[in-house]
């Protein structure tokens, strides 16, 4: 594993931009270790509608920034209290579960004396039944990522202000979502390092992970100028943009959405003369394919079970939806 240094960037839109680079540029041969640090902001999924996340006039008056991220799953609140992890790696298929690739930091926060930390649920990591971590993966062209937070003494008030309440969702469109009770991590760790700032805990688990003495010793990949160049070009059009981090909510003639286990899948059409005219999916669930492919597949599908069910046989459900089955879709859809 190599260590890719940030240099001490906290604008969560160069950061997002930094770890999808190198997702889609393999720079060197081994699995990367990237941490970041964001000034307060929303990291939106991949797929969720943000105006029905977040709760705008807050984060305006605020100065908190939304950024959409390449993963699936929910919205999660970030500021200097909180730091992300990434595996960046080759997809070989086998680092997709969240064990494997959550390992590593529950083993490094057993040893700073957080001995309870577990993973549960979906994609959580608990500690005294709190959440104090989530977790999600994106893989693209035969690479990927894996990353989480770790809330370590992050402003947990602002969680709850920032992110739209369960209550005000369900007013608004009868779905739960998953607010879990949150908890920082500082706590529990041992006397020495609780009162670290957020960098030197960063630099804690680096040290952890690596199995190493001092920085000096973890072998890193140095950015050069002409990668950070990229990294902005990537920020410039994608995660420093109004149209991806928020994109356009257009009205839509039918809408159908479920939670289920494994995240809420909410389907939104259009339809023309019977057949589907435009089709848009939002939700929190974890797949790792783009679900463009299959909004695309389901456009002149006439809207009824059986040619559902039909154009269903050709798409990859797990690929795209995760744990969610084809059978459960169609019975959302049609029920
Ligand atoms: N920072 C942070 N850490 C842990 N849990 C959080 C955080 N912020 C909010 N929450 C809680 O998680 C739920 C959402 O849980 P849910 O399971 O829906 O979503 C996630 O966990 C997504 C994790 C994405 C991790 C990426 C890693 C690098 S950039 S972001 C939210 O409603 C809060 O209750």
């Amino acid at each position: 594993m190599i260590f890719v240094d940030n240099e001490n960037n906290y604008d969560a839109s160069v950061n997002i931009a930094l770890e999808t680079y190198l997702v889609e540029n393999k720079l060197v041969d081994e699995p990367i270790l990237l941490f970041y640090i964001n000034k307060p902001s929303i990291i939106i999924g991949r797929n969720q509608n943000t105006i029905e996340e977040v709760n705008q006039p807050y984060l305006d008056e605020h100065g908190i920034q939304v950024v959409r991220r390449m993963s699936g799953g929910g919205a999660v609140y970030h500021d200097l209290g909180n730091v992300s992890f990434c595996f960046i790696k080759d997809d070989d298929g086998s680092f997709r579960d969240f064990a494997s690739f959550t390992k590593p930091v529950i083993e490094a926060l057993h040893k700073l004396g957080a001995t309870g930390a577990e993973l549960q649920g979906r994609n959580d990591l608990l500690i005294d039944g709190k959440k104090f971590s989530g977790n999600a993966m994106y893989a693209k062209d035969g690479r990927m990522t894996a990353h989480g937070t770790i809330l370590f003494n992050s402003d947990l008030e602002e969680v709850n202000n920032a992110l739209k309440s369960r209550k005000e969702k369900i007013e608004s469109k009868g779905i739960k979502s998953i607010r879990s009770r949150v908890t920082n991590i500082a706590p529990y760790v041992k006397d020495e390092y609780k009162d670290l700032s957020i960098e030197a805990f960063r630099d804690v688990l680096l040290l952890e992970i690596f199995g190493v003495a001092s920085k000096e010793e973890v072998p890193r990949y140095q950015l050069t100028e002409e990668d950070w160049k990229k990294v902005y070009e990537i920020r410039e059009q994608r995660f420093g943009n109004w149209d991806w981090n928020y994109g356009q909510s257009p009205a839509f003639d039918i809408e159908k959405s479920k939670k289920f286990d494994f995240g809420l899948v909410d389907f939104r059409f259009n339809v023309t003369n019977g057949k589907v005219s435009s089709a848009k999916i939002y939700g929190d669930f974890f797949g790792l394919g783009d679900i463009k492919d299959v909004e695309e597949k389901l456009v002149g599908v006439k809207y009824t079970k059986e040619d559902f069910l039909t154009a269903f046989d050709a798409i990859d459900v797990n690929k795209y939806f995760g744990r969610v089955t084809k059978e459960e879709i169609i019975e959302m859809l049609f029920a």
